[in-house]
């Protein structure tokens, strides 16, 4: 049956409360109280034992009621959450935001029991659930507020157009006191806990399309098991179509975080590479930290996204003023120099001290309007689309109108967005408070700022970026099946490995090209076997036990012609059963050498979260010694294959550097999308690799190939 919408919970036209009391630190009653200050919907309170609670009816069930219910809010003891949800079952509730813990976060018996009861009932009446182990849902929009903490232990921000999504409740309780503090405006919140229904799916489909969120931040421990690929699909949705930035931060990057993460809402967090690339494949901004992420909050709630990436420096300190182009160049923006035009303009009003590049720096002297008569000239001309506006207010002649300048200016160009950077005793910090009052992004030092504003410009590349055109690659399910009888071949024999000739022809069926080998299991077939072949070939030993061919002399290159051949048969026999007498030899390959090109590697590895992760990058010293790589989840698509390979960043000399031949990328990127979609068509790979795989002008071709099966 097709799950309800999350609306309810963030709109509902009633409310029942259970579990509330007139006791100061029952949590029902601090929901009861924190909706009743600004809830406009019916409120109702379910407690046995009381009349009346804060002036409402206190009723015995939630089947007294005469009326309907959209959501409840439970805050009793765990045991008891089954059967009073299945009252609330009974009585048609939508939703139930269950506050409680006690469940699988606790990693006991009783508490996966009563999860999965509750689970059951909720299926069984087609109700939603939040939670358990959650603070629940706000709308600022509509006064709803199940967040179970007092005023003056949470300040609650004002309302605006950012949201968000967070798995850990405290986490979110310290943003949204923060948010208040700096005048940070937050539409809607919501908090899922151990994610028994409701997860970070259902909140991003639901605030995608929501009107009045323009930007979600999110913190998330990990994706639900299993609906890696949904998670990509929504948020690219979320990004490219309803063109709303999500930014966000994981929790459970290091093994310790994961173990922590686990033990605090059960889930399952992942290695955060993975994450990280798997968050660029759904178009996903990752702030690396929690300062960073409220950095870019700061710079979201104010301003719009920048129409470009040129940012214009004004400042008071030189070397502010350098370290802010520096981070801003280093982040991908760029300090364009102002056109000749308006130095001329500036050299008319500023005194020669100026500097008219960009930064502009009207050093230690520089006053109020100094800023007033930039600022405008630069909108005004279209010289840059941001500004980075550095402020310090110790050089004597600055004073705090600057506070009004900046706003004004703010006001009268909503389209360029500014950051503001200003520190300095006591009239710095007034400075500081003053401009914070107005909601304007104020930070301390210039390369914080310099980073928020690269994180802004970056929701603009994420929201034009367009992925209707994007398509998979389809392999016919005849060589599906083919690849499956070399896998099912293997495990019969009981091997957990192919053989270098079957993991090639395993390439060969899926459309991967390799270089031309055949099989010798005798001197005699060594005639027909090379009638194919073009000399120079190799030689290499297929043996199951052997890992390092190379170190029993298992590997012969370069042989030019027959008689060598014959010859290096014998030694390459000779060689192995000396120096490994009991291996099993399964036959020979002989292997055409493979023609000058770049050596690239293409693998995969089957992700417990996401299923296959998909690796790309140059081979040899290139992957174990500088990591460069790049990854993404299957299935993947052209465009996700393209980005893969524009990614690393030895890209060029795969595009031609120094006179080299560019690479056939088209060909690259298909190898990269063929190897994903064997992986989705047969579980039974955990692990595979082609490296090298040598890529030319003319194409790749598979020299060599791992694949590790699952039993
Ligand atoms: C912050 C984060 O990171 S996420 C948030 C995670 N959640 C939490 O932290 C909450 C942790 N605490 C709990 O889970 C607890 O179980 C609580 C606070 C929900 C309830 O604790 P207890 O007080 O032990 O539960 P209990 O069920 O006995 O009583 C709760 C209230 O419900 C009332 N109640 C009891 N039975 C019922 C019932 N069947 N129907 C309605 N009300 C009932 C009681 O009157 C009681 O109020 P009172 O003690 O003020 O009279």
């Amino acid at each position: 049956m097709e799950k309800n919408s999350i609306k309810v919970f963030f709109e509902p036209n009633s409310v029942a409360i259970i579990g509330a009391s007139p006791k100061k630190e029952n949590l029902g009653r601090i929901i009861l109280d924190s909706m009743q200050k600004n809830y406009k919907g019916r409120l109702y309170v379910i407690n046995p034992n009381y009349d009346e609670v804060q002036g409402v009816k206190s009723y015995k069930s939630i089947l007294d009621i005469d009326d309907e219910i959209d959501i409840a809010v439970i805050a009793v003891d765990a045991k008891k959450v089954p059967d009073l949800m299945l009252d609330a079952g009974k009585k048609g509730v939508k939703g139930v935001v269950i506050v409680s813990g006690g469940f699988a976060e606790i990693d006991s018996e009783l508490g996966y029991k009563l999860q999965e009861e509750i689970i059951e009932i909720a299926n069984k009446f087609n109700m939603r659930i939040l939670g358990p182990n959650c603070i629940g849902i706000y709308n600022s929009f509509k006064g709803v507020d199940t967040f179970f903490l007092p005023y003056e232990r949470m300040r609650r921000p004002k309302s605006g157009a950012i949201s968000i999504i967070s798995q850990s409740g405290a986490l979110l309780a310290t943003l949204m006191d923060w948010a208040a503090s700096k005048n940070i405006g937050i539409g809607k919140a919501i908090n899922f806990g151990n994610k028994a229904d409701i997860d970070e799916i259902d909140s991003l489909e639901y605030l995608g399309k929501d009107e009045e969120t323009r930007v979600i931040l999110m913190y998330i421990e990990g994706i639900t098991p299993g609906k890696g690929y949904q998670f990509v699909e929504t948020a690219r949705k979320v990004t490219s179509v309803y063109r709303k930035p999500i930014i966000l931060i994981k929790g459970g990057k290091t093994s310790r975080g994961a173990s922590a993460a686990k033990s605090h809402t059960a889930s399952l967090a992942g290695s955060y590479e993975i994450f990280k690339a798997i968050s660029k494949q759904a178009n996903i901004i990752i702030a690396n930290d929690l300062e960073e992420l409220f950095d870019i909050a700061k710079v979201m709630s104010f301003n719009l996204i920048p129409k470009g990436n040129r940012v214009g420096i004004i400042t008071n300190s030189g070397g502010h003023g350098v370290i802010a182009a520096d981070t801003l160049i280093e982040n991908g923006l760029s300090v364009p120099e102002i056109s000749e035009k308006i130095k001329e303009k500036l050299k008319e009003v500023f005194p020669p001290r100026v500097s008219l590049h960009n930064p502009i720096d009207f050093t230690g002297d520089a006053k109020s309007d100094y800023y007033k008569y930039v600022l405008d000239l630069l909108s005004e001309n279209d010289e840059v689309d941001m500004f980075l506006i550095i402020a310090l207010i110790q050089p004597q002649t600055m004073d705090l109108s600057i506070s009004n300048v900046i706003f004004d200016f703010s006001q009268k160009h909503f389209d360029k967005p500014i950051a503001v950077v200003t520190i300095g005793a006591e009239m710095g910090e007034k400075l500081k408070l003053m401009l914070e009052e107005k909601g304007v992004p104020v930070f301390e030092f210039p390369d914080r700022a310099s980073k928020a504003l690269a994180k802004l410009y970056d929701c603009r590349k994420c929201s034009t970026k367009r992925f209707e055109n994007c398509r998979r690659i389809s392999i016919s399910q005849e060589s599906i099946n083919r690849a499956r009888e070399i896998i099912k071949n293997a495990l019969y024999q009981n091997r957990n490995k192919l053989l270098e000739n079957e993991a090639l022809d395993l390439l060969n069926v899926i459309g991967v090209n390799t270089v031309k080998y055949c099989i010798v299991e005798n001197y005699d077939m060594i005639k027909s076997c090379i009638k194919e072949i073009n000399f120079p070939v190799a030689m290499k030993i297929i043996s199951e036990g052997i890992i390092h061919k190379s170190d029993v002399g298992g590997v012969i290159l370069n042989i030019n012609n027959e008689e060598e051949l014959a010859e290096s048969y014998k030694n390459i026999i000779k060689n192995v059963k000396y120096r490994l007498p009991q291996a099993k030899i399964s036959g020979v390959m002989i292997q055409e050498m493979a023609k000058q090109g770049n050596e690239i590697i293409v693998g995969s590895k089957f992700d417990e979260n996401f299923g296959p992760i998909v690796l790309f990058g140059l081979g040899g010293i290139y992957t174990e010694v500088i990591g460069d790589v790049s990854m993404r989840m299957s299935p993947i698509t052209d465009c996700d294959a393209r980005e893969m390979i524009d990614e690393i960043k030895s890209v060029k000399i795969l595009e031609g550097y120094r006179g080299l031949e560019p690479v056939d990328k088209n060909a690259v990127a298909e190898a990269i999308m063929r190897v994903g979609e064997l992986m989705l068509a047969i579980p039974e790979i955990s692990e595979m690799d082609i490296n090298p795989l040598i890529a030319s002008s003319l194409g790749v071709k598979a020299v060599d190939a791992r694949v590790i099966l699952k039993r």
